[in-house]
């Protein structure tokens, strides 16, 4: 942990160490005179005098020290959560999907709160820290032979508190597993809480057989770390005790103190116990962010794909989309349920500039799954894929998916246009709006849609609209038709589809809407995760009236790199 503050702005810790220090040795400095004075050895202005400057660099000291370590400590968090989600932004979705959308949101809370406390104790650490130091340097100037004894004791507490010390650390890490559980408690209970609502005895069973186990579970072991800390504080108190004891009573047995010796040890032990409690104290915290430092270190390696150091050479940037090409395309999933193996493929297509590809079959044949090879992310488990002739693999996937424009069936629409310049679109904004029927109810203003509360249909269609304007070669609707009402279906179908293919755009439409089959160019059924059959109806695509006639977005981006 103190490696990776370190590791994170040596120059803040540097300075948060140094003023820590300063005002830790100041301060004990500061007991030191007290009981210099105390015995009566100072003339009273020089003693002002000192006790004065004494006092000052205790509080600029401290006063800089935790300056400086909030301003790290902010800044610490806020790099955190943005390399977090800069890690889960680059990493491979199957490797995402299968960590889960609640074990991501626990790094992001869980455990960049957990090292965002400890490295808020980190300044009052250092200044307790260097405190108990500069007490244990003026106790040494004052015997030697009860520094010997005394560092005797404080190497015997560091032993025995390394040695148990793994039985708390052990806990949290439990404690921590557990947390992802309940995480994906609470992930159900937000996302399914209609559901539960609707349904009492569901909705008490998931308390009691779900969320309250894992809650009692994270709650046993969080408290046995807690418990495991007490007694480890505890026996620190002990040795402290038995400390001040063996120097009380057994110590004056062994060699005779003088009055200074004896009440400089009694006041500095007394002064000794505030900071030997809050370090004592602050290990917990300590030890919960070292488990979530190691989660988080680890995320490194379980999200990045590591065949991104094996990129190929010498990918040239395509300037314009010719061909997609599926050579032998395969992907499994294993069907728990049935506990056998749902495989797709192996695929062979092609897709060409300007085409309107319907992918339609039965629930559970593999549209979705297809979509998902074709736009790179799902990975193939055998077999190629190819744009404008050039293999897709980890090194330019990342790049190859630019390339399409997709709204899944359970789309995330975002209330800003990310990305998309509204300003140099704004006329083209105002046409889509308004031909979505959209243009009452939302507007966008500085980039951002005024309203997103709107029906699932009507979001869809903003959905649409912010396709459109990222204007890619490649487009693909998962059932996008499915919430919309008849006549917007038709509207969709009939002249938002043929207006895409009229520039050129290939569009893959996943649809069960029979009745539109006949305005594909291609219609690819699949069946069992096989290609069943493939129809080319576009005999029929006269009969259409086409309205190509829709605004195009002001930039085109087409690239592989
Ligand atoms: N993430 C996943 N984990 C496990 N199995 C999956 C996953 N995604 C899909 N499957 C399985 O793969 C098979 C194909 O699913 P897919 O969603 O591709 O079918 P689909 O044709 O799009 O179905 P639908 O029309 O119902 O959306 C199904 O048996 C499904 O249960």
């Amino acid at each position: 942990m103190l490696l990776f503050l370190w590791r994170s702005s040596w120059i803040t810790i540097a300075g948060v160490l140094l003023t820590g220090v300063i005002s830790g040795l100041s301060n004990a400095a500061l007991i030191a005179f007290i009981n210099t004075r105390l015995v009566g050895q100072m003339n009273i202005p020089y003693a002002i005098g000192w006790f004065a400057g004494l006092a000052l660099t205790v509080l600029v000291s401290r006063t800089a020290s935790l300056y400086l370590l909030n301003r790290f400590s902010t800044q610490l968090v806020r790099d955190l959560r943005l390399r977090i989600s800069r890690l889960i932004l680059h990493a491979p979705y199957p490797n995402l999907q299968k960590m889960g959308k609640s074990a991501l949101l626990s790094h992001l809370t869980e455990d960049v709160t957990a090292i965002a406390s400890a490295s808020e104790l980190f300044p009052v650490l250092c200044i307790n820290f260097a405190i108990l130091v500069g007490c244990m340097a003026y106790l040494s100037w004052l015997s030697w032979q009860l520094a010997l004894v005394l560092a005797g004791i404080i190497l015997f507490g560091v032993t025995t508190f390394n040695f148990f010390k793994e039985i708390p650390l052990r806990s949290v890490r439990i404690a921590r597993g557990e947390y992802d559980v309940l995480g994906r408690g609470f992930t159900a209970l937000t996302e399914g809480v209609r559901e539960l609502k609707l349904h009492r005895r569901r909705s008490e069973a998931f308390v009691s057989q779900s969320l309250s186990n894992s809650a009692e579970a994270y709650r046993r072991h969080s408290f046995r770390a807690a418990a495991a800390y007490l007694w480890l504080n505890q026996w620190v108190q002990l040795l402290y005790y038995l400390t001040i004891g063996a120097i009380l009573y057994a110590f004056p047995l062994w060699q005779t103190l003088n009055q200074e010796i004896i009440s400089g040890y009694v006041l500095v032990f007394l002064f000794m116990m505030s900071p030997l409690t809050i370090v004592t104290n602050s290990l917990p915290a300590f030890s919960r962010a070292k488990v979530s430092l190691d989660k988080i270190l680890q995320l490194d390696e379980k999200l990045v794909e590591r065949s991104l150091a094996e990129r190929p050479a010498g990918l040239a940037v395509q300037e314009s989309f010719t061909s997609l090409t599926l050579t032998g395309v395969t992907h499994s999933f294993h069907r728990e349920k049935e506990n056998r193996n749902f495989t797709l493929g192996p695929i062979d297509l092609e897709f060409h500039p300007g085409e309107l590809v319907f992918l339609v079959g039965g629930n559970g044949s593999g549209k979705t799954t297809l979509a998902m090879l074709s736009i790179g992310l799902y990975h193939p488990a055998s077999g190629m894929i190819s744009w404008n002739g050039c293999p897709v693999d980890g090194g330019n996937r990342d790049a190859y998916m630019q390339n399409f424009s997709v709204i899944f069936s359970d789309f995330y629409l975002f209330d800003e246009l990310y990305g998309v310049d509204a300003e140099q679109h704004r006329g083209a904004v105002e046409d889509y709006l308004q031909r979505l029927h959209l243009n009452h109810k939302v507007e966008i203003i500085d980039g951002r849609f005024s309203s997103v509360s709107l029906s699932q249909g009507q979001r869809k269609r903003l959905a649409l609209l912010v396709a459109y304007l990222e204007d890619r070669p490649f487009y693909v609707f998962d059932e996008w038709a499915a919430d919309q009402d008849p006549e917007f279906k038709h509207v969709f179908y009939t002249e938002l589809l043929p207006a895409l293919k009229a520039r050129g755009k290939t569009v893959l439409a996943i649809t069960h809407d029979e009745k539109y089959f006949y305005l594909a160019d291609r219609c690819i059924k699949l069946d069992e995760g096989n290609i069943a059959a493939i129809e080319y109806p576009q005999g029929y695509a006269g009969q259409v009236a086409v309205n190509a006639e829709w605004p195009r977005p002001a930039q085109t981006e087409t690239s592989i790199s």
